[in-house]
């Protein structure tokens, strides 16, 4: 039964909710974020739904996003087995966690990742090594081919980059780009997040299918999938382990493995909450910025006036003798705002992360119970017609000033905001701005000739991806 002032949707049928209604709706636009922004426009933007046993309420306005996401009442997390059965059961990590737990956990690694990296001077120093082995990569791709160029793949050409700079920062560790297990642990990575939602999947909406279809319902896949991604972290605090010395610190694990042995350690600190942040970092840090760059790549193809004038913008500020840095981007402001004019492209077609709300209480006029999840549609604030003008154009200019000044409006909530705010904000602009910046000041990316524009559909899930375009590269000519 629909619960009394409970946000208006589609209708109810048992066991099922709206969850043909919805998948109707996905069919027909193509997309999740497009089903839910299509009953937007007929229910409003706080709409009422039920999928299988979850009661979900999807927000696709801006007052309605910053209404729950400022209040504490909805900073909970899900609960059930899709939350629970990647980390074994138990509710672990920072990222689908709440409470004291939570707040907990997330201080400990924000002070301890500000240590290792977090703080200005070493983030700029890792992310700047990075931009430029990814610049020498492209440089060898391209020996011999002079003028021509070569064709290549860019939606998923930063991974391992990308990986490496946070890495560094958890474990020390920088990954070689010939390290096929990781490269196979990538791929599943990608692989998972195309095959579930934000708001779950169908084994967690209809947690019977675990045991009926573990096959068809995805269950199995998932569960070996996390055992893979568990096993390779695990082999790695084990390295630590062996090699840990309480008086030299190296990196995030070995702090925390100092306050596990502390005998002062607070009941939420445990060796498989180590492991689970490792896997929420490696989760959410990768998957996010990658795709970040392959939608800013994609379009910078579409977009070639775009890729001009950031070129004359590093040409003026940075020149061509030295890579840019990250001390160069309060001078740059185009730059900046291609950034944030590619993390809106991206996360337009998506959703928050999850919340719950942890009491009775209403949103927008509506009665929301306790424990039904809230979720944003941030196509509902990052690609507004009414606020945005243009949102499918990819125009940078929309982030900049009369006075040439970067400006962000509020209704730019890529990151959320609120306590559940994204950890990595910084250091994904910060490695979208100088990978960006790095490889447009010695190439050229342009659609390869005899082929057809890209694609801007991406492929749904988890989080959105590019679909698979290649780019002709050549060297920047010096003049
Ligand atoms: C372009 C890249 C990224 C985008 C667009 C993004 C976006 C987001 C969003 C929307 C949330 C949810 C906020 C909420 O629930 O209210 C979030 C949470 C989070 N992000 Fe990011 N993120 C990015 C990169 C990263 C990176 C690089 C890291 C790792 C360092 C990271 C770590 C996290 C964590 C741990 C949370 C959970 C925070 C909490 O619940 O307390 N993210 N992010």
């Amino acid at each position: 039964r629909k619960p009394k002032d409970f946000p208006p949707g589609p209708p109810w049928i048992p066991v099922l909710g709206s969850a043909l209604h919805v998948h109707r709706l996905r069919k027909q636009t193509g997309y999740l974020y497009r089903a839910t922004a299509e009953m937007a426009k007929r229910y409003g933007p706080v709409v009422g739904l039920r999928v299988g046993k979850d009661r979900q309420v999807v927000l696709c306005g801006y007052e309605a996003i910053k209404d729950m996401l400022s209040r504490e009442e909805f900073d909970g997390r899900p609960q059930g087995p899709f939350y629970e059965t990647r980390t074994w059961g138990k509710r672990r990590g920072v990222l689908l966690t709440d409470e004291d737990f939570w707040q907990e956990q997330r201080r400990f690694v924000l002070r301890h990742l500000k240590e290792f990296g977090f703080g200005r001077h070493t983030m700029a120093e890792l992310v700047e090594e990075e931009a430029g082995q990814l610049v020498q990569a492209f440089q060898q791709k391209l020996q011999g081919s002079q003028n021509a160029g070569v064709v290549m793949p860019m939606h998923n050409a930063f991974g391992v980059y990308v990986l490496n700079t946070l890495w560094s920062m958890m474990a020390g560790i920088r990954f070689s780009h010939s390290d096929l297990e990781l490269k196979m642990l990538q791929g599943l990575l990608t692989e998972l997040f195309a095959n579930i939602d934000m708001v779950g999947c169908l084994f967690s909406q209809f947690p019977m299918l675990r045991f009926l279809a573990p096959e068809l319902s995805g269950y199995n896949r998932f569960i070996n999938i996390h055992q893979r991604v568990w096993k390779y972290l695990k082999a790695e605090l084990d390295k630590h382990k062996a090699t840990f010395q309480p008086d030299t610190l190296r990196d995030f694990m070995d702090a925390y493995l100092k306050t596990l042995s502390s005998g002062q350690k607070k009941p939420s600190f445990s060796e498989s909450q180590l492991l689970a942040i490792c896997m929420d970092m490696f989760m959410a840090g990768s998957e996010t910025t990658t795709k970040s760059l392959g939608f800013c790549f994609l379009y910078l193809l579409l977009y070639p006036e775009v890729q001009q004038r950031a070129q004359a913008e590093i040409d003026a500020v940075v020149g061509r003798g030295r890579l840019p840095t990250l001390n160069d981007r309060p001078k740059m402001p185009y730059m900046e705002a291609i950034v944030l004019e590619s993390v809106r492209m991206f996360m337009g077609r998506t959703f928050s992360i999850p919340h719950r709300a942890l009491k009775d209480t209403e949103l927008q006029g509506y009665h929301i119970p306790k424990d039904t999840m809230v979720i944003c549609n941030f196509n509902g604030s990052l690609m507004d017609k009414g606020f945005w003008g243009d949102p499918d154009v990819f125009r940078p200019d929309r982030f900049i000033d009369s006075q040439g000044s970067v400006i962000i409006p509020d209704q730019y909530t890529p990151f959320g905001f609120g306590k559940h705010r994204c950890m990595g904000e910084t250091l994904a602009k910060s490695n979208v701005f100088l990978f960006t910046a790095s490889l447009l000041q010695n190439f050229n990316f342009s659609i390869p000739p005899g082929t057809v524009p890209p694609s801007t559909d991406c492929i749904d899930g988890v989080t959105p991806a590019p679909k698979p375009f290649q780019a002709l590269v050549t060297v920047r000519a010096m003049d």
